[in-house]
């Protein structure tokens, strides 16, 4: 027997949760695990062993972005399997645990980070975002929300979170294509701005706030958060940016709110959070989000504490935030025939493999949602229940 053969098939042999095939590019064919197969595998081309054992999400990612490796059945399935054998995936694929190597995101590179991901076209995101363009996880408050209500409902109950009086300033880092800070000013009549990295963005929130008739009450700005200066808020929010921020620059994000918040100030953070240090997976870094680090829970509160926040909430949407890529993963989908019109097949399968792969993620708990609500200095002012939040 071919000696990469039997590489493989030990690599396989009690990897995954559920019993599958394997197909190899000489059409030989293995049943790894007992009883029905859930999915099959197929190998067109062997993959270099140097690479699976350099890093195996890699080396994994990249042949299935280029069409070396196929899967008959669901993509997120054969990562969910992967995932719920954790103990075997780990000793498989020591190459998993590796720290992430140190990621200086300074404000050029930030930039050039966020353009990567957000400047590839607003008709891309529009065909399978919902209306408002929002890029985050959004809330259910019942399972019949379709993504629309559910990402109004988030923007809603981030809103109420803050407990927003008219007339106060709020900041917005990274405030993607507006949805928020057009929702609070005209809800709330705050002063909002909104920044960005993206040029694209900056050009569809200007056009809103022009359409809206907002232009005395919203603002938004092509700035990095270290950039702002000369100026307070009395409520700072930001929705599923900290995760380009970067392990190394957690610190200058928290000293930045602290230095643009007003005393009593309060602050929501929604971030995706990590269970481990590794922080983020290397393909994911590699192709979809360079520069990018998830950081845990313990990680940010005990940055709150450092930078003398006092934390009033914590609240976990995990399962809203699979949910959001389900609505995700099928729009993209339904929209194939026209996304092929100006992205190539390399492209679709690289984003299809990051919409599943996040969504398998999050479903097995591997990734979280966390939105935290803090203050500068203590704050009497808040309603002594959460009711505000709810009713
Ligand atoms: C996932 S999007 C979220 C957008 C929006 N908050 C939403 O919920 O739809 C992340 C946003 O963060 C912005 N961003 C990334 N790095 C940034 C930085 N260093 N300074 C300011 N904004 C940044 C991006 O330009 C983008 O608008």
């Amino acid at each position: 027997m071919n000696v990469d053969k039997l590489f493989y098939e030990n690599l396989f042999e009690g990897l995954f949760s559920d019993p599958c095939q394997v197909e190899f590019w000489d059409g030989d064919i293995n049943q790894f695990g007992e009883g029905d197969t859930k999915f099959r595998i197929i190998l067109r081309e062997p993959i270099p062993k140097s690479e699976i054992i350099g890093d195996s999400s890699l080396a994994f990612g990249e042949a299935y972005m280029q069409d070396k490796l196929e899967i008959e059945g669901s993509v997120r399935e054969v990562i969910e399997s992967l995932y719920k054998n954790q103990e075997s995936f780990l000793h498989k694929n020591p190459s998993y645990l590796k720290l992430v190597k140190f990621i200086s995101n300074g404000v050029r590179k930030s930039k050039e980070n966020a353009q990567y991901h957000y400047d590839i076209g607003n008709d891309f995101y529009r065909l399978w975002l919902d209306d408002t363009l929002t890029y985050s996880c959004a809330y259910f408050k019942s399972p019949e929300d379709n993504l629309l209500q559910a990402q109004k409902n988030k923007v809603d109950h981030i809103l109420r979170k803050l407990n927003l009086q008219k007339e106060q300033r709020l900041l917005d880092i990274g405030c993607g294509w507006g949805e928020l800070i057009l929702t609070a000013a005209q809800k709330y009549h705050v002063k909002a701005l909104g920044i960005t990295h993206s040029q694209e963005q900056y050009e569809h929130v200007r056009s809103r706030i022009e359409h809206e008739h907002l232009k005395d009450w919203v603002d938004v700005q092509l700035l990095d958060y270290r950039e702002i200066k000369n100026q307070v808020f009395d409520r700072i929010v930001s929705v599923g940016m900290l995760e380009h921020v970067g392990k190394e620059h957690l610190g200058e994000y928290f000293a930045t709110v602290q230095k643009l918040l007003v005393d009593g100030g309060i602050s929501l953070l929604h971030s995706i959070t990590g269970r481990d240090e590794k922080g983020t997976n290397s393909w994911i870094n590699k192709y979809i989000f360079p520069g990018g680090y998830i950081p845990m829970v313990s990680e940010l509160i005990r940055q709150m504490e450092s930078h003398d926040f006092y934390l009033l909430d914590v609240e976990s949407l995990r399962s809203h935030y699979t949910r959001t890529l389900e609505h995700w993963a099928q729009n993209f989908e339904q929209a194939l025939p026209l996304i092929r019109e100006s992205k190539d097949e390399s492209f679709i399968r690289m984003w299809r493999l990051y919409l599943q792969s996040s969504a398998a993620s999050f479903n097995c708990g591997n990734l979280d949602l966390h939105q935290f609500l803090f203050s500068k200095g203590p704050n009497n002012h808040l309603p002594w229940t959460r009711d505000y939040i709810y009713n």
